[in-house]
């Protein structure tokens, strides 16, 4: 029997324009999802509680968790209050915090990136640094947003991959060069992460979730873009869509 394709949802942003709301998604995702994962991907609207999550779980079969120039709200997780002027997504943060929990729980393949990443360590009780670059340490990890964006999503900094750990047994390699396009980061882990990368000023840059029946990984770079020609990316995306289809073809 002809194994089916997966079909994997990803996370929108509620923005405006023009008076006008979309619900959107970059299409280096849609593109890594269907090119590299060989699967369908399908933008989820962030409705937060109207979405019929449970319905959606049961007819897909693993959910992408993307990157945003907007920060979860501060709120989420005890964090200060914004400074006047930061970007939030309220209808985003209405939808993934729970699709994140009802996922591990559902025992559904995931992959979180960048702002994904920062959701699943508030989803698991943890908290973020809202700006890095102010705590005495930690290195300046944003990009320049009025650089083009091929210098925006260029190669950054070097991770240092967990021995023995899912991205590590990915590759082989314990040390890799990834981009950076974040101001936030994690401070307290969520219950039940496990480091999987740290950036030379011991940021935690990527986590597992210990125990977890199916895959779940995110990461605080983006391995969506150029990610045919990275091997880490290539190795993210693939295994990703790998645990995909199985769930699919155990459906
Ligand atoms: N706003 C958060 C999360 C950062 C993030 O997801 N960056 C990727 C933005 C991609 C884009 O510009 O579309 C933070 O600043 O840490």
């Amino acid at each position: 029997m002809r194994s089916r394709k997966a079909v994997i949802g990803i996370s929108t942003c509620r923005t405006s324009r023009n008076g006008n709301e979309y619900d959107s998604v970059s299409r280096y995702y849609s593109e890594a999802v269907a090119y590299v994962s060989n699967a369908i991907p399908l933008g989820i609207p962030s409705l937060g509680d109207k979405l019929d999550s449970d319905e959606l779980l049961e007819q897909i079969d693993g959910l992408l968790f993307t990157g945003s120039p907007s920060n979860v709200d501060p709120g989420h997780y005890g964090g200060a209050p914004s400074e006047q002027g930061t970007l939030h997504d309220p209808a985003r943060d209405a939808t993934t915090l729970p699709l994140i929990q009802k996922a591990l729980d559902q025992k559904i393949p995931f992959l979180a990136i960048c702002r994904g990443f920062q959701e699943l360590n508030v989803a698991l009780g943890g908290t973020l640094h809202q700006k890095v670059q102010d705590v005495p340490g930690k290195m300046d990890h944003r990009a320049d947003y009025e650089a083009p964006i091929a210098e925006r999503f260029a190669l950054a900094h070097e991770v240092e991959l967990a021995p023995a750990g899912i991205l590590f047994n990915l590759i082989g390699k314990s040390k890799v060069q990834v981009n950076s396009v974040h101001a936030q980061g994690v401070d307290r882990l969520g219950e039940g992460l496990l480091a999987e990368a740290y950036a030379p000023d011991g940021l935690v840059e990527a986590v597992s979730v210990s125990g977890a029946s199916a895959f779940a990984l995110a990461v605080q770079w983006h391995p969506e873009w150029n990610v045919s020609d990275n091997e880490l990316s290539n190795a993210i995306f693939s295994a990703f869509g790998e645990a995909c289809r199985e769930r699919a073809n155990r459906r």
